[in-house]
C-alpha cells in the first residue's frame, strides 16, 4: 500500500509474521484499543448487556467472543477491495459497562457512552449484547445525523410492543424507535425474517410501523442480487444504520445464539448482501445475539467477526477522507 507522503498512516494491527496472531490479549481484529489512538473514524465497541432477552441468556459474553474469532481476520478484504484498517483509523473502544440488574439505566449508560464516542467524527461498530442495545445506540445516532434508515437482519421483527409490561427488551427495540421518531419510516427493512410469530397482529402491526420485509425464504428464491437492488432503491442516500441479529442466520451457519429459528440464511449470503450496499451510507451497526454458550467450534463466532469486519469495511472506506485530510 501506498499512503500520501506527508501523512501518518493510521495505526493497524502488528503484522502476522512479527507477532502471533493466536496469543496476546484481544481486540477486535487485533486493533489499536483507543487510548493508543489519538482518535478513532470507526471504533469497535463491545456491549455485555444480555438483560433484556426473552429466551436463552449468555450474550452479555458475545462481544469478547467476537474479539477472540476476530484474530484471523486479514489486512485486504477482497470482496471490497478495501483494506479496513489502514483507510482509516479503526480502534477497538472496549466494553460499555451497563447495569445487568437495571434495564432502564442500562439503556441510558449505553447511550451516553455512545454519545461520547460519536462526539468525533467517528462511527460506531458495535458488537453485543442482546437486541435491546440497539435502541439506546440508534437514539444516540439520530441525535448526530437525524432519524436514520434501518436496515435489520433478524428472524425476528423485534417490533413487539412489550414483555411482561417491560419496554425495553430484545424483542421491542424498533417499535421503541419508531414511537421516538429517530428512525426515518420511509426506508425501515427487515431481512431474513421466519419462524412463527404470536399471531397474525404482528405482521399487521409491523406493516403499520414502516417495515418492509424480506423473509428468509425471500433471499432465498429471490436470490442475492435482486434483494441488494431493492434494499439499495429503498435506502438511497440516507443515513444508514444496519443491525445484525445473528440468529439471521440459520442454527446450522449460528448455534450460538438465544432464540434460534430453523430455515435461516447462510453466512455467504447475509456477508453478500452486506457487500453489496457498501456504496450506501453507513453511520454506524451492531452485531448483536452472539451466545457462545451455545456455540460449536466457534462457528457463530466466527461468522459475527466475518460480518463486522465487511460493515467496518465500508465504514473505513467512507471515513478515509476524513483521515487522511487531518494535519
Ligand atoms: N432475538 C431477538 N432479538 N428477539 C427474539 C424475541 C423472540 C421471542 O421472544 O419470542
Ligand atoms: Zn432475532
Ligand atoms: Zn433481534
Amino acid at each position: 500500500m501506498t499512503f500520501p507522503n506527508d501523512k501518518t498512516p493510521p495505526v493497524a494491527p502488528e503484522e502476522s509474521e512479527r507477532t502471533l496472531r493466536f496469543a496476546g490479549l484481544p481486540t477486535f481484529g487485533r486493533l489499536p484499543r483507543l487510548e493508543e489512538v489519538k482518535e478513532a473514524n470507526v471504533a469497535v465497541v463491545g456491549v455485555p448487556f444480555d438483560s433484556g432477552v426473552s429466551y436463552r441468556p449468555g450474550a452479555r459474553f458475545g462481544g469478547n467472543a467476537i474479539r477472540e474469532a476476530s484474530r484471523m481476520l486479514r489486512p485486504y478484504n477482497p470482496s471490497q477491495d478495501v483494506y479496513p484498517f489502514h483507510y482509516s483509523q479503526v480502534a477497538d473502544a472496549g466494553d460499555i459497562s451497563a447495569n445487568p440488574f437495571n434495564i432502564n439505566e442500562a439503556v441510558e449508560t449505553i447511550e451516553a457512552a455512545a454519545d461520547g464516542l460519536l462526539a468525533t467524527d467517528t462511527r460506531l461498530m458495535t458488537l453485543g449484547g442482546d437486541h435491546t442495545i440497539a435502541l439506546p445506540l440508534l437514539r444516540s445516532v439520530a441525535k448526530k445525523y437525524g432519524p436514520v434508515a434501518l436496515l435489520h437482519f433478524d428472524a425476528h421483527l423485534d417490533t413487539w410492543d412489550t414483555y411482561f409490561g417491560a419496554e425495553y427488551t430484545h424483542g421491542t427495540p424498533f417499535r421503541r424507535a419508531v414511537e421516538e421518531g429517530i428512525l426515518d419510516t420511509s426506508a425501515l427493512s427487515h431481512v431474513g425474517t421466519r419462524g412463527p410469530l404470536y399471531g397474525k397482529q404482528d405482521l399487521e402491526d409491523d406493516e403499520k410501523l414502516g417495515f418492509g420485509i424480506v423473509t428468509s425464504a425471500d433471499v432465498m428464491r429471490r436470490g442475492v442480487d435482486e434483494v441488494i437492488d431493492q434494499l439499495r432503491q429503498r435506502i438511497g442516500d440516507r443515513p444508514l444504520y444496519i443491525s445484525v441479529d445473528i440468529d439471521v442466520l440459520d442454527p446450522a451457519h449460528a448455534p450460538g445464539t438465544g432464540t434460534p429459528e430453523a430455515g435461516g440464511m447462510t453466512s455467504r449470503e447475509l456477508l453478500e448482501i452486506i457487500r453489496g450496499l457498501s456504496e450506501c451510507r453507513l453511520v454506524s451497526a451492531d452485531v448483536v445475539e452472539v451466545a457462545p454458550a451455545y456455540d460449536h467450534a466457534d462457528i457463530t463466532a466466527v461468522a459475527a467477526s466475518h460480518v463486522a469486519y465487511e460493515m467496518v469495511s465500508i465504514m473505513s472506506k467512507q471515513m478515509a477522507p476524513a483521515y487522511w485530510s487531518k494535519p
